[in-house]
């Protein structure tokens, strides 16, 4: 009788989703568009840290080796910390996830981001396509070399870049892509110097074509994509999205901090509270120049300081639950060496000449779009704090206290983001210590939240540096457990 029933409502849940696939083949790029902006407005409602719909509902990520919202975690009466299933390599299947049971005409292909022209078609694929806010009015910009930079990792396979193109015309039309990472994770119990070191890889620029969206093309790249990472014997990744699935380990949400005010007035992307003129507010938003110090010097890093930094940044992560861990220098220098337009990296020097601290942003413009979707209004530059530490993180014998150390160093950031890069806006995440100077900066809450996920691990939630108090209520933590930054 029970099975009965289950197999009805399993075959009302097909005839709806079989309408639903032939409602949204007949929809224009114009509708769908419209469609979902109205659906974002609806979801805006929701809570952020929310899922959509329930457990059974994520048809695709109930079948996968992640916890569900309760906590529960596939063949497992009580979860263990660590990996959710165990395989072998030999089990892997050695043949491509088949394309042509969901959609025809498409084929893989991988992609050589040091090739110029396939660089170029990953540019055009993501610059026309992925992520937007809500109200798809903004769009991130990626440049060329940040997209060289973020998957050109040493250690990267190339069978990690992976692309959809359409047979015919070889167009790409979808994309993902995996880079190798060595978490450090501390479950419950563990001695707090002690982590999970976990070989990992960090999924991101998961990206399908707009005419083609709603498809189910997104899980099956996703398939692809734990194949090929599966044969290389690594079995857990790490990734964000702006989206509840099933399940965020943490959210930490996103502050910003106006450079340039006026221009991001006039492009709305600030408001002028009432009552309050706008010379006020440029007055708030003042930032200092870079001034000279008188006990320490500010310089960019270079491979010579690799030896101190990598000792400093060791400690820093060891703050965190979730911890980057990197092993060889040839990854450090590849994560920290600046590059133009793309990283910023300094040191701070003493009067020995010994390195302090070191601190790191990223530059990622992102597009103001007009009435069409290709109609780029305005470009605002926006700087992203990376990854910082200091020599006061753990040294016992150092009477600096962190807080001020990293207000002095992000001050420093502000002004280099403003009058050498004219950077319009400083973003950063309530991760790291970030807590310890966002307030005191003038960053303010922003709206969008960022989910960090485990694929095919266990561990508990970790606290994402704020607390919710009810929906639109959020307090600031004093430190976060997130020690990774993902670009
Ligand atoms: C060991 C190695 C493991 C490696 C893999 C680790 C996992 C990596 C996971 C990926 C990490 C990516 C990290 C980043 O890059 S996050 C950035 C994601 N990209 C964008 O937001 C760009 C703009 N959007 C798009 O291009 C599309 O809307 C995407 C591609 C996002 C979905 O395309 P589409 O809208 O046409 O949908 P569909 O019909 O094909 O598929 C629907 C199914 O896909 C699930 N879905 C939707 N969005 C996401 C999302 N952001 N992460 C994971 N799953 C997502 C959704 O719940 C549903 O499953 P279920 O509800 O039925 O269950």
């Amino acid at each position: 009788m029970v099975d009965q029933k289950k197999s009805n409502s399993e075959e009302e849940k097909f005839d709806q989703f079989k309408k639903l696939q032939e409602l949204l083949a007949q929809l224009t790029t114009e509708q769908y568009e419209s469609l979902k902006r109205k659906h974002a407005e609806y979801m805006n409602k929701k809570d952020p840290d929310e899922p959509a719909k329930s457990m059974e509902e994520f048809l695709f990520w109930k079948t996968q080796p992640v916890p569900s919202f309760d906590g529960k975690v596939p063949n497992a009466e009580k979860p263990k910390f660590g990996a959710i299933e165990h395989k072998k390599v030999s089990e892997v299947s050695t043949t491509p996830v088949n394309l042509s049971e969901n959609i025809d005409g498409f084929e893989w292909s991988d992609l050589n981001i040091n090739n110029e022209s396939e660089l170029n078609e990953i540019h055009t694929l993501l610059n026309e396509n992925y992520i937007e806010d809500l109200s798809s009015t903004m769009r991130f910009a990626y440049s060329k070399e940040f997209l060289r930079w973020a998957m050109s990792l040493p250690g990267t396979d190339p069978s990690w870049l992976v692309g959809i193109r359409v047979k015919a015309s070889r167009k790409l039309v979808a994309f993902i892509s995996a880079v190798p990472i060595q978490l450090g994770i501390q479950n419950p119990g563990m001695d707090e110097d002690k982590v999970d070191k976990v070989k990992s890889v960090e999924i991101n620029f998961l990206c399908v074509h707009k005419k083609l969206r709603s498809k189910r093309l997104a899980p099956i790249l996703i398939k692809e994509i734990t194949r090929r990472v599966n044969l290389t014997d690594i079995w857990q990744a790490l990734y964000t999205a702006g989206i509840v699935l099933p399940r965020p380990i943490s959210t930490c949400r996103y502050t910003h901090r106006p450079l340039n005010w006026s221009k991001l007035y006039d492009v709305g992307f600030v408001d002028l509270p009432e009552g309050i003129k706008e010379s006020q507010m440029q007055e708030k938003y003042h930032v200092k120049k870079v001034t000279e110090k008188k006990d320490s010097s500010l310089v960019p890093f270079e491979p010579k300081y690799y030896d101190e930094v990598s000792v400093l940044f060791k400690a820093q992560q060891k703050r965190y639950k979730l911890q980057h861990l990197i092993n060889s220098k040839e990854e450090f220098l590849h994560q920290f060496s600046p590059r133009k337009d793309v990283l910023k990296s300094f040191v701070y020097l003493n009067d020995e000449g010994k390195v302090t601290d070191f601190i790191s942003y990223y530059i990622l413009p992102f597009n103001i779009l007009g009435e069409s979707e290709v109609d780029v209004v305005e470009t605002l530059k926006v700087a992203y704090l990376y990854h910082y530490c200091s020599d006061c993180a753990d040294t016992l014998d150092n009477d600096r206290s962190l807080t001020a150390r990293l207000n002095e160093i992000i001050q420093d950031m502000l002004g280099d983001a403003l009058y050498n890069e004219k950077c319009d806006l400083f973003n950063c995440l309530t991760s790291q210590d970030n807590n310890l100077f966002i307030e005191k900066q003038n960053f303010g809450m922003g709206s969008g939240f960022l989910h960090f996920y485990l694929f095919n691990y266990y561990t508990e939630k970790m606290n994402g540096g704020i607390e919710k108090i009810s929906k639109d209520n959020w307090k600031l933590q004093d430190k976060s457990d997130i020690g990774v930054v993902m670009i």
